[in-house]
């Protein structure tokens, strides 16, 4: 049984310079803007306000670490959950927004302690072009150490045939909901599993 002991907040970084010293695996949650990244965190953690989270998209502005102690048994295995400013909207001025994507691309492509990205995307909108791109371009750029999960996000605002939709193009989709909190372990699961191998409970 996997379970998150434990969770708290590190640091937040500008640029890759002000990032904290490499070393702890890292869970990097990338998506469009309110997408739910922050949200997802504070429901895997069990943390209602440890990620800040609004309605306005472009809330997260920095890049967000996170300490994260899961337990297994009688073992701890530490993690950094890293939330992330979105892609796509957000009401700055256009310099602004090009330094925040230059800043998090560069976290993205550099960083060596990422061990997953988890894509997230939002359910009722499950095929835009942006997270077509978004997907490919993580592909692209993954080195063998690294794995890319989707998870789809706000399931709670699906009508069932919206879900057989999803499913029929992704059969293995991780359909989440922070709100109501369906799918949160179960996705949590798969994060753990693609970081330190397969459950063995
Ligand atoms: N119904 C529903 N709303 C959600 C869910 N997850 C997040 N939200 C709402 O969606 C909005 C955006 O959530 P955030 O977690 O701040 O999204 P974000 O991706 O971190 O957004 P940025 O930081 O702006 O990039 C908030 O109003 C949340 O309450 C969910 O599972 N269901
Ligand atoms: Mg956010």
């Amino acid at each position: 049984m996997i379970k998150v002991k434990d969770a708290f907040f590190v640091k937040s970084a500008s640029s890759l310079e002000e990032t904290t010293p490499e070393g702890i695996s890292e869970v990097a949650f990338i998506g469009r803007s309110n997408v739910g990244k922050s949200s997802i965190i504070n429901a895997f953690t069990n943390k209602k306000g440890l990620a800040k989270s609004s309605s306005t998209p472009g809330k997260t502005r920095l890049i967000n670490f996170f300490n994260v102690l899961f337990t297994q048994e009688d073992k701890t295995f530490n993690v950094q959950f890293v939330d992330l400013p979105g892609f796509g909207y957000a009401r700055v001025s256009r310099s602004m927004k090009e330094e925040w994507q230059r800043n998090l691309t560069r976290y993205i492509e550099k960083r060596v302690s990422i061990r997953v990205f988890v894509h997230l995307i939002d359910s009722r909108h499950p095929f835009l072009e942006s997270d077509h791109d978004v997907h490919a371009y993580l592909e692209k750029l993954i080195r063998p150490d690294q794995k890319i999960l989707r998870i789809f996000t706000k399931s709670d605002k699906l009508k069932q045939s919206d879900v057989s939709v999803i499913k029929k193009h992704y059969p293995d989709a991780l359909l989440v909901s922070s709100s109501n909190k369906k799918g949160i372990d179960k996705a949590l699961h798969a994060i753990f599993e693609m970081l330190f191998g397969v459950e063995n409970d």
